[in-house]
């Protein structure tokens, strides 16, 4: 047997404030989605504004209720919608008689980006994300000896399509360059936590690299793809072994350079290492190099010479050309029944069109496929359509 939704709420229409138009306690309680000791009310207008979906939350604990800042654009008001909770922080929002650009919704109330957006900002957070159809996209792993210039492509590639790709965040136990910013170059981090921190599970993958010890956390990789960009992670290329073997499904790139020599050329001139740091790192350069050409790892390998000609290849590679739209991935909309109810089965919603001389069309929405998103972002989902008889 299905689960019914956590709740289901009639006329939210705009003007219809259904006791949620209040600043403090919401009137209609029952209406919340529990998730720990918060209550989540989804409903009324988003601050005022007609045109969003307000969210207030009510602290058990605390007995108060807050007005947290909601990110990313939310779903209009509407007839009445489904809820339920997902695991990981997540509230499935499942829209009556929406267009299909607006039907299907999550509101992310406890996920890493949520728990970090709530530090930054010292308040309570939520984020929306509009479903539609179609994978997100693979993060992708760029790997390649130091100095090759894997740092200068990422950039370029940041700095073209800003809204399109994060870079993931990685801990180091290194010393900061002088032009490097803690949380935004790299996590700066002393080893015997950064060790504690390996030991508490909370790392993707690590490697001692050059003498130190380098990591990318799970956090990392989630704030990027919950931010709704394609993630980047410029990793070693042990560090690219160990994310092969594990759950995230990437996409692999080793850089080369074009010699040994314009190599060390290079590092020396970047002029961020010490003699004996630049012969340690083109000492490991080589074992890098032949792991990168014959590990089996990385289905690319770019040859960073012309510097503009291999940024171009790598846009290739990446699907990104001139003649292809480049702000974020197409989305496909979400057709849903005008009447329907909602059951959740495991892992599978099941949407069931309802009401006289219909053709109680059924859609199975696979929760499994749901990845990326937030705030106001797309992930993907897969669909299901079945006529029941
Ligand atoms: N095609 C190129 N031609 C000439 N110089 C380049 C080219 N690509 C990058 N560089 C320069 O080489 C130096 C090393 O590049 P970069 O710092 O991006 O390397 P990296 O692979 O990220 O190194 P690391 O692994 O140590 O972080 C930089 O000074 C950069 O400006
Ligand atoms: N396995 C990992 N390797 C990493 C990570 N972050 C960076 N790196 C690699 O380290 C070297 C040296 O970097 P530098 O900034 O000190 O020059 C370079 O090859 C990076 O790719 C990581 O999280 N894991």
């Amino acid at each position: 047997m299905g689960e019914a939704p956590a709740f289901f709420v009639d006329h939210l229409e705009n003007g219809y404030t259904n006791g949620f138009g209040v600043k403090s306690e919401p009137k209609n309680r029952d209406t919340s989605v529990l998730i720990g000791d918060r209550s989540f009310v989804i409903g009324g207008n988003h601050e005022g504004n007609p045109l969003f979906l307000g969210v207030q939350i009510h602290d058990k604990v605390t007995n108060k209720w807050s007005s947290p800042s909601v990110l990313g654009t939310g779903p209009k008001p509407c007839k009445g919608y489904s809820a339920i909770v997902l695991p990981k922080g997540r509230i499935l929002v499942i829209k009556k008689g929406s267009a299909s650009d607006d039907s299907i919704w999550f509101l992310e109330v406890d996920t890493p980006f949520i728990r970090e957006q709530k530090k930054l900002l010292g308040r309570e957070v939520v984020a929306w994300s509009k479903g539609v159809r179609g994978n997100a996209e693979k993060p992708i792993v760029i790997s390649g000896p130091s100095g090759v210039g894997k740092g200068t492509l990422i950039s370029m590639l940041m700095k073209e399509f800003p809204s399109m790709f994060g870079f993931s965040v990685s801990h180091t136990t290194r010393a900061p360059r002088c032009m490097e910013k803690n949380g935004v170059h790299y996590h700066f981090t002393d080893k015997t936590v950064m060790e504690k921190e390996i030991k508490d599970g909370k790392f993707l993958e690590f490697a001692s690299v050059h003498g130190n010890l380098y990591g990318t956390s799970i956090e990392s990789v989630e704030v990027v793809t919950d931010s709704g960009k394609r993630c980047i992670l410029d990793i070693d290329v042990q560090g690219a072994r160990s994310v092969k073997a594990s759950s995230l499904d990437a996409i692999f790139i080793f850089v080369c350079p074009p010699s040994m020599k314009e190599l060390e050329d290079r590092l020396r001139a970047r002029g961020t290492e010490t003699e004996e740091q630049i012969q340690k790192r083109l000492r490991n350069a080589d074992a890098e190099i032949k792991a990168g050409k014959s590990s089996g790892i990385f289905e690319h390998k770019l040859y960073n010479d012309n510097l503009e000609e291999c940024y171009k290849t790598l846009k290739n590679l990446l699907g990104i050309n001139d003649l292809a739209p480049v702000n974020g991935v197409e989305v496909e909309g979400i057709n849903l029944p005008k009447e329907h109810t909602v059951t959740k089965m495991d892992d599978k919603i099941l949407i069931q069109e309802t009401g006289e001389g219909t053709k109680n069309k059924m859609i199975v929405l696979d929760l499994s496929s749901i990845n990326g998103g937030a705030p106001g972002r797309t992930r993907g989902i897969v669909l299901d359509t079945v006529k029941s008889s």
